[in-house]
């Protein structure tokens, strides 16, 4: 459920505020997203774990403006991250460090460092190479860091192969069958204390059943760790809950806890951790855009659009299918379009064989793409990225400004003479 629908003017609005508005006020294309969207996919999922000792560690990646962050961290978010750069943005955003988990399988030094500094929750550590550097950076800093190991579980997600992150041919994680010897391993560096597991199956995750397996899983080896004397306080299921762009059913992150909760009932006293990023973020944003021009062919209807793959990736880069629908509804026939960008590609479209009736000069709007759409955008053909706005009730902050096309060449230069 989201805060973006037509109210009885027939147009769609944010919340309490027309899109059409916004478009006239910060120009196109524009993400928007909605505050009270936001607020409650992350209380849903708060709520979902009642009493039971959780953190929900909100994944940076999915969204990472600043404005959301800062919604986010007001309610006392945790936050997941992979990049020192991420970290900053916490941060910036008024984020707690002490609530932060880091992921991802090639952290450096120096991010090693400054999360040790700011005294992270927790590292989740992806190979016994980055425990040894991870032990190094802390000795030096005469620090210990609190880590898990990111297992992974051998389960199948059954999503796109581009997202998913539990299966043996995947880059992310420790073997399971290595588990038990690299917590041993781990547990005799000086400069490391392990706190917890970690895992993360994949993203989009439509069934609950790959995630009680991997659940599963881990619990057994909590409690094999138990045996070889190793304590865990802490178990995180990672993110990956799926969202609704067409007709998928997801759990309800109800359902999701409620399943989770079930399996750890002889584990009362683990805290459960979450790394949610879509589920929080994607239907709590649109992309605002609009038809510069109609071209038809023998073949097929174009509307050629003000936002690109640059501005919105998912559907060149998975095939992803969003929603996209017509800000101020027209009365006619409709005809079936491709939606297209003015990128140099082929693969440059939004959407396909979309049944419209359209003029030049409509807005459109593109659902659910509030998570993994700016933050994967790109200067591809050396275009601008889009302005952000985060809608709150009737009213609406500029949360980033549209680039300055200077910005665009400012950080280069030609050669000597
Ligand atoms: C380690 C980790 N945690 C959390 C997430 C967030 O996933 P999602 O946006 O599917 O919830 C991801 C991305 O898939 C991830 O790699
Ligand atoms: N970028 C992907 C999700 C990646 C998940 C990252 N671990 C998407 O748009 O669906």
């Amino acid at each position: 459920m989201d805060y973006f629908n037509y109210q009885d003017d027939g147009q769609l609005w944010a919340e309490d505020l027309p899109l059409a508005q916004l478009a006239e006020q910060y120009g196109t294309p524009l993400y928007v997203y909605s505050r009270a969207t936001l607020e409650r996919h992350w209380h849903a999922f708060d709520k979902a774990v009642g009493d039971h000792p959780h953190l929900i560690c909100y994944a940076v990646k999915a969204n990472s403006n600043l404005g959301v962050l800062n919604v986010l961290a007001r309610l006392g978010s945790g936050f997941d991250i992979v990049s020192q750069g991420e970290l900053e943005r916490v941060l910036a955003a008024g984020g707690d460090p002490k609530k932060v988990v880091f992921s991802g399988v090639g952290k450096t030094e120096p991010e090693m460092a400054r999360a040790l500094e700011l005294g992270i929750k927790c590292f989740n550590v992806e190979s016994e190479a980055e425990l040894d550097r991870l032990n190094k950076v802390a000795g030096e800093l005469g620090k210990v860091a609190p880590i898990s190991l990111r297992i992974n579980p051998d389960v199948d997600a059954k999503t796109h192969p581009y997202i998913s992150t539990g299966l043996k041919e995947n880059k992310f994680g420790i073997a399971f069958d290595r588990a038990r010897e690299v917590y041993q391993y781990a547990n005799s560096l000086p400069h490391l204390s392990v706190h917890g597991i970690d895992c993360h199956i994949g993203s989009q995750l439509t069934e609950l059943a790959p995630f009680i397996e991997s659940t599963d899983r881990l619990l057994g080896l909590i409690d094999a760790l138990g045996q070889d004397g190793i304590s865990i306080d802490h178990l995180d299921v990672g993110g990956g809950l799926g969202v609704t762009y067409s007709d998928e059913k997801p759990p309800e992150p109800s359902d999701y806890a409620k399943a989770l909760l079930d399996r750890l009932s002889n584990h009362q006293d683990i805290e459960l951790v979450f790394e949610p990023g879509r589920a929080i973020a994607a239907n709590a944003g649109v992309l605002l855009t609009q038809v510069e021009f109609l071209k038809h062919n023998e073949e097929k209807n174009f509307a050629i659009i003000d936002a690109a793959m640059n501005d919105l990736l998912r559907p060149a880069l998975y095939q992803a299918w969003q929603d996209i629908v017509p800000v101020q509804p027209r009365q006619g026939e409709a005809k079936t379009y491709d939606l297209v960008g003015p990128v140099c590609e082929t693969g440059d479209y939004l959407g396909k064989d979309r049944a419209l009736v359209l003029e030049a000069g409509d807005l459109l709007a593109v659902r659910s793409s509030g998570a993994y759409g700016f933050v994967m955008s790109s200067n591809y053909n050396t275009r601008c990225r889009a302005a952000e706005v985060m809608v709150d009730g009737d009213q609406s902050h500029l949360v980033r400004q549209r680039e300055p096309l200077a910005s665009l060449w400012e950080l280069e230069q030609v050669l000597p003479e």
